[in-house]
């Protein structure tokens, strides 16, 4: 059974040599969403992505994400694909994990496709029989033919999109994590990468989508959770978080104009 606990986790990033002083600190503070603590040592600055977040996601649900650039969204989806443990807090996070942001992440660019099916296989979760598994299905929805003997480095972006793509939708995972739309390559190769992730989501327990596109959040989740400076502000049914958000934002916007 999949099953997400989070525990006042929080998330403190260090952004080393920002040097923050006068000016440049002023314009760093504002273009973050996440609050900034100025350390002794001034060429460290401390993000707090996210601060002291609580949440119990059960089997069953699909969840949204929403906020403003910097709000914590993708920080908040490193937390439960088990990318960033979090600073302090705890996180449980019981089940497989498919991850489809850091789409490459665990790939190596001097190792060949085949190795690297492996290898983000493993990254995965998987063992390395389970992960060479998974190679059949790989070559025939990536495309990718001979080129699979090369190392990735001589791949186009586009093509290690597809690899990537093709291994992490590979997996039967419990949780899906989603970002944003995912730019997979040509027309033909997006609307085939469209239907395989649907099949994904459909057999998942869990899903979180993040997305400034308010209509897929809409569409896919029940449950939405409003994010901003790190913190949730608003957790709900997703037509109630939605409209107070749109809302929101449209006040910002006349108080903007006006
Ligand atoms: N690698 C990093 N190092 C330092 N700070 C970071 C890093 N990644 C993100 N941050 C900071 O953490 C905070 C949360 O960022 P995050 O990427 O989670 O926001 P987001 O809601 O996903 O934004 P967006 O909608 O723009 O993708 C921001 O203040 C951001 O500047």
């Amino acid at each position: 059974m999949a099953q997400v606990t989070l525990k006042n986790a929080s998330v403190e990033l260090a952004i080393y040599n920002s040097r923050g002083r006068g000016l440049k600190n002023e314009i760093l503070r504002r273009a973050v969403g996440g609050s900034l603590e100025d350390t002794r040592d001034r060429s460290v600055t401390v993000v707090h992505a996210l601060d002291a977040i609580n949440l119990e996601v059960s089997s069953g649900e699909r969840i949204g994400l929403i906020g403003h650039n910097g709000a914590g969204k993708t920080t908040l989806l490193r937390v439960l694909g088990r990318i960033y443990p979090p600073t302090s807090g705890e996180a449980t996070i019981t089940g497989r994990v498919s991850s489809l942001i850091d789409l490459s992440m665990g790939m190596d660019s001097e190792s060949t496709g085949y190795e690297n099916i492996v290898l983000r296989g493993v990254m995965l979760g998987l063992t390395r029989t389970q992960a060479r598994a998974l190679i059949p299905d790989v070559e025939e929805f990536s495309e990718l033919g001979e080129y699979l003997n090369l190392p990735v480095r001589a791949y186009s972006s586009g093509m290690l999109l597809r690899l990537a793509f093709a291994v992490s939708t590979a997996v039967r995972p419990d949780i899906v994590i989603l970002d944003e739309v995912i730019g997979v390559g040509d027309a033909s190769f997006a609307q085939r990468a469209e239907q395989r992730l649907h099949g994904m989501i459909d057999k998942a327990e869990i899903m979180f989508l993040a997305s400034h596109a308010n209509n897929s959040i809409r569409r896919f989740c029940q449950r939405t959770l409003w994010l901003a400076g790190g913190k949730i502000v608003m957790d709900g049914p997703t037509d109630e978080v939605m409209d107070k958000y749109e809302s929101a934002n449209a006040a910002a916007a006349q108080e903007q104009a006006g």
